[in-house]
């Protein structure tokens, strides 16, 4: 029989082991970016989200061969909690640590164990009465010292960035105009300045961010400079962003985790916290790649939240799904999406399919267009905030996942995705400007996603979202492939009078085909919205255009996709700066001689 001491023991362990592979596989991003091998940072980032769960899994081989059965035994499971708890109270990742021991028990044993005395339903660390650990996660740098382009240089120095810049003090010199110039502070002399900067650079896709703050006695002014590769030429700042919306895209759910070195997760995300207010601790610990943490801290925000509210889950509004059934609680905004016990005949596919079609795009770069899913096992959800209709609706389409025991609704497979304005209903009250304003974002959402060798599948409206910044997100999984698995075809050209007059193809169609001359019927039935697609998005239409995508993707090219607007790089703000780099003169033909 294992003594509390050893259980706990092991699955400090087991978390030890995790977090250990996670900095290893983290920090390879430093050099994946210096080297610009961004096949290897897609690969590791990929691979980064299985590890929790293969360290889960070893940790619970290891305890089920230890443990003679797996009956529990409540007493010495709460034995073990305390153990555990004594552990954590001075460890850089206890909060993490908490998250890591709730999956080993919750796989471990039956959902009514699930409570605080056998596991942290609730963390126990914010009522230790210990003083929060001070990590340093930022550096201060003080102009007064040493004058401010200085600060700037030393701050990119302590990045080690392993790769020339191709003209640095240019960089330095468009920052702080830029600064000036978006500031809100005012202008204060050097001396009344300091920069907060984070000590590890955020990597993702083809970029590293810096990011921090500047505090001035006005207040704080958080900003984010992303850095890119001018091929071999070198690293260059490609723009500033102080735009507290554009931040919040940028750190938004539908984009990959960043990757980012650190020791201390609490401290990092609470910086995070002080520049992003909105972007709940959910969300942050999600987008530094802890999405374990994020799924722990927003259950707690759930719970929280259905305590001080009073509202009833409702079937989302919009067209019912032929796969899913979702449904949402207007007070908070994200949907709850269960499968259906059965599909439409017209979804030749199981709910295996789904599920490894979900995982496919959590694993992939979701490059700003398609939206995060958290996978919960075992919800339990008040009864009586269910609405009479909805309970109906559940019971008839998701009764094999679903249980209703005393006051609970037990859903048994849950995926929860941020609420958006369905496509379709946003069009259905929106203005002439606003329709052609968002098929031409639906069109970019498309390109963005074939980019990234992703194709929709189902590209109808009702499976596209608008956040509330304005900008389409698809969110329907169910038939997503990639790019290269699709079979992308010019329509046979034919005289035949009758051939053309058929409503039936007079060619043959295999089951990988698509044409993409007739890609808005794929899209909607509505004329006037097809066109404003064609008009904004032409090449869509012309199935060289796929094709073309389709090689790039498989000569290893990783296309730019860019989370802040194209007007605001330093390249379209300051042409004349790089005309010069070119070598090109700056003067207009006329004043040549
Ligand atoms: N993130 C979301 N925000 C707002 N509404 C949503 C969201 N996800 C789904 N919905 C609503 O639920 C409907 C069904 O969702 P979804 O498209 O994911 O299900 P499905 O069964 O896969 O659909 P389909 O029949 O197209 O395969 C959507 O059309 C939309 O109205």
């Amino acid at each position: 029989m294992l003594q509390a001491t050893e259980i706990a023991d092991l699955i400090l362990k087991g978390f030890r082991r995790h977090f250990g592979l996670f900095q290893k596989i983290t920090a390879l991003a430093q050099q994946g970016f210096a080297q610009r091998n961004w096949l290897e940072l897609q690969r590791i980032s990929s691979e980064r989200i299985s590890y929790y769960d293969l360290r889960v899994n070893e940790t619970l081989a290891l305890l089920q061969q230890k443990l003679t059965g797996t009956e529990l035994n409540e007493c010495l499971w709460q034995q073990v909690k305390q153990q555990y708890q004594q552990y954590l109270l001075f460890h850089p990742q206890a909060e993490l640590a908490e998250t890591f021991y709730n999956s080993v028990f919750c796989r471990l044993y039956e959902r009514k164990y699930f409570h605080n005395q056998n596991i942290f339903v609730e963390s126990t660390l914010s009522k230790q009465r210990l003083p929060a650990p001070v990590a340093s996660v930022y550096e201060s740098y003080f102009p007064a010292q040493y004058g401010l382009k200085q600060s700037i240089r030393t701050i990119v120095a302590s990045f080690h960035l392993q790769a020339p810049f191709v003209d640095l003090e240019r960089d330095i010199r468009l920052l702080v105009r830029t600064f000036i110039g978006q500031s809100s502070h005012g202008h204060f002399p050097v001396h009344l300045v300091r920069f907060d900067i984070l000590k590890s650079l955020f990597f993702r896709n083809k970029a590293a961010y810096i990011v921090g703050r500047v505090v001035t006695p006005d207040g704080q002014q958080p900003f984010i400079i992303p850095l890119l590769h001018d091929d071999e030429r070198g690293i260059y700042m490609d723009t500033l962003i102080t735009d507290p919306q554009q931040m919040t895209i940028i750190f938004g759910f539908s984009r990959a985790y960043f990757m980012v070195e650190m020791t201390v997760p609490s401290a990092l995300v609470h910086f995070l916290k002080e520049l992003l207010p909105h972007k709940t601790l959910a969300e942050l610990y999600s987008s530094v790649g802890l999405h374990k943490q994020g799924k722990t801290e927003f259950y707690r925000e759930l719970l929280t939240h259905l305590d001080k509210s009073a509202d009833q889950f409702v079937a989302a509004p919009g067209i019912r799904g032929m796969v899913m059934m979702v449904f949402t609680l207007p007070s908070f905004p994200y949907v709850f999406k269960v499968i259906r016990d059965k599909f439409a005949p017209t979804k030749e596919f199981g709910r295996d399919t789904v599920k490894e079609r979900y995982l496919l795009v959590k694993k992939h770069d979701r490059v700003g267009r398609m939206a995060d899913t958290m996978e919960y096992s075992d919800v339990a959800l008040p009864l009586n905030r269910f609405s009479p209709e909805l309970l109906d609706e559940l019971k008839q389409s998701i009764a094999g996942s679903m249980q209703i025991e005393d006051d609970r609704v037990i859903i048994k497979h849950l995926y929860i995705e941020r609420r958006m304005l369905p496509l379709n209903l946003y069009l259905e009250q929106a203005s002439y400007e606003q329709k052609v304003k968002m098929m031409a974002d639906y069109g970019q959402a498309l390109k963005d996603m074939i980019a990234a060798n992703i194709f929709p599948g189902d590209m109808l409206l009702k499976n596209f979202g608008v956040t509330r910044h304005g900008r389409v997100i698809f969110y329907d999984y169910d038939e997503v492939q990639y790019l290269l698995d699709v079979n992308f075809r010019f329509i046979p050209k034919t005289d035949n009078y009758d051939d053309l007059l058929s409503n039936e193809p007079w060619y043959s169609v295999g089951p990988g085909d698509v044409f993409p001359e007739q890609i808005t019927t794929y899209v909607t039935a509505q004329h006037d919205i097809r066109q404003m697609l064609i008009q904004s998005h032409p090449e869509l239409m012309d199935a060289a255009y796929w094709q073309e995508k389709q090689q790039r993707i498989r000569d290893g090219i990783v296309e730019d996709v860019f989370p802040y607007p194209e007007h605001q790089r330093f390249q379209s703000l300051y042409p004349a700066e790089y005309a010069k780099a070119d070598g090109l003169s700056t003067m207009p033909p006329s004043e040549q001689a």
